[in-house]
């Protein structure tokens, strides 16, 4: 394992009233890596990741990004500016396209910061041709780049409402891509896709990683996916973390087999996941 930290979550609580959604968590994720967090309905994981990136500001804890040009703060950053100054990005649980715009046009207002900074936010700025030039330019390129390695190109003026359910899961990933960012959290990738698609995005996001050279952030219910294609998996329940280590030692380990059991005895585990796990589901 190396130690070039990208991401350090230390004692993050997260509370709503009453409800304790995270408790105490800190984990550490590292570039070049995928961390995927897993764990039962409910057990807190988005709720992490809308702490990383700005839609809560968590009770307690501390949130750092070792950025390319030193540390940064995540709880004392406000929300909006977490995507813009920071390079985290994410996807969602249920796709958020602009779906009256065409792909092409979904990747290219992805850029808008970086195209605003060059018109210099002003209309002389946006005549002044060749910076602003440049930069649009260069966001075009980058939105071909992110269709060519999502399989995307052929549907580029295709509107993005009207693209397959998971052609719509690739352009959030492309689309997220496009801010260039040095974290990269997926809620739920795998969501609703068929088996083949399942094992294409596995690819795709093994090379994001390998290529890219970012950390990747995972949260995902589907175990063949989590399994495959993690360096790193940590495993919540009721907000604390129960696991966290290489994904063969987490599959095997009593207390993550006990959550996703429940406390009855009778309970059987799903069977994927059971097989997931290498468990016969028979002997439960
Ligand atoms: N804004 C909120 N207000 C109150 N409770 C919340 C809020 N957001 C999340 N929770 C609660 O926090 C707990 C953790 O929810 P969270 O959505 O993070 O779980 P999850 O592990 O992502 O679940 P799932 O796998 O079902 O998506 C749940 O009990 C949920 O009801």
């Amino acid at each position: 394992m190396t130690d070039n930290k990208l991401l350090e979550v230390e004692h993050l609580t997260m509370r709503f009233g009453g409800l304790v959604a995270i408790d105490d968590l800190s984990f550490t994720a590292r570039k070049r890596e995928i961390t995927a967090i897993i764990g039962p309905n409910g057990a807190g994981k988005t709720t992490v990741f809308n702490c990383l990136t700005g839609f809560y500001v968590p009770t307690e804890g501390r949130l750092t990004l070792n950025a390319n040009d030193g540390p940064r703060l995540l709880e004392r950053t406000e929300g909006f500016r977490i995507s813009r100054n920071n390079g985290v990005a994410r996807t969602f649980q249920n796709i958020r396209l602009f779906t009256g715009m065409t792909v092409l046009e979904n990747l290219v207002v992805a850029q808008h910061n970086r195209l605003m900074d060059a018109s210099l936010f002003s209309l002389a700025g946006l005549f002044n041709l060749k910076r602003y030039a440049n930069a649009e330019k260069e966001a075009l390129e980058r939105a071909k780049f992110w269709l060519n390695k999502t399989g995307l190109y052929e549907f580029a003026d295709w509107d993005a409402g009207n693209l397959a359910y998971g052609n719509q899961r690739r352009l959030e990933i492309a689309r997220a891509m496009c801010v260039e960012p040095s974290l990269l959290c997926l809620d739920e990738p795998a969501a609703g896709l068929n088996p083949r698609e399942s094992a294409e995005l596995n690819l795709l996001l093994q090379s994001i990683r390998d290529e890219q050279g970012i950390g990747l952030l995972l949260i995902e219910h589907d175990m063949s996916v989590v399994m495959q294609i993690s360096d790193h998996v940590i495993v919540l329940d009721y907000g604390k973390k129960i696991a966290d280590g290489n994904p063969e030692a987490v599959k095997n380990d009593p207390a993550v087999i006990r959550a996703y059991l429940g406390e009855e005895e009778d309970d059987e585990l799903p069977p994927e996941v059971a097989q997931d796990l290498h468990l016969d589901p028979k002997a439960q």
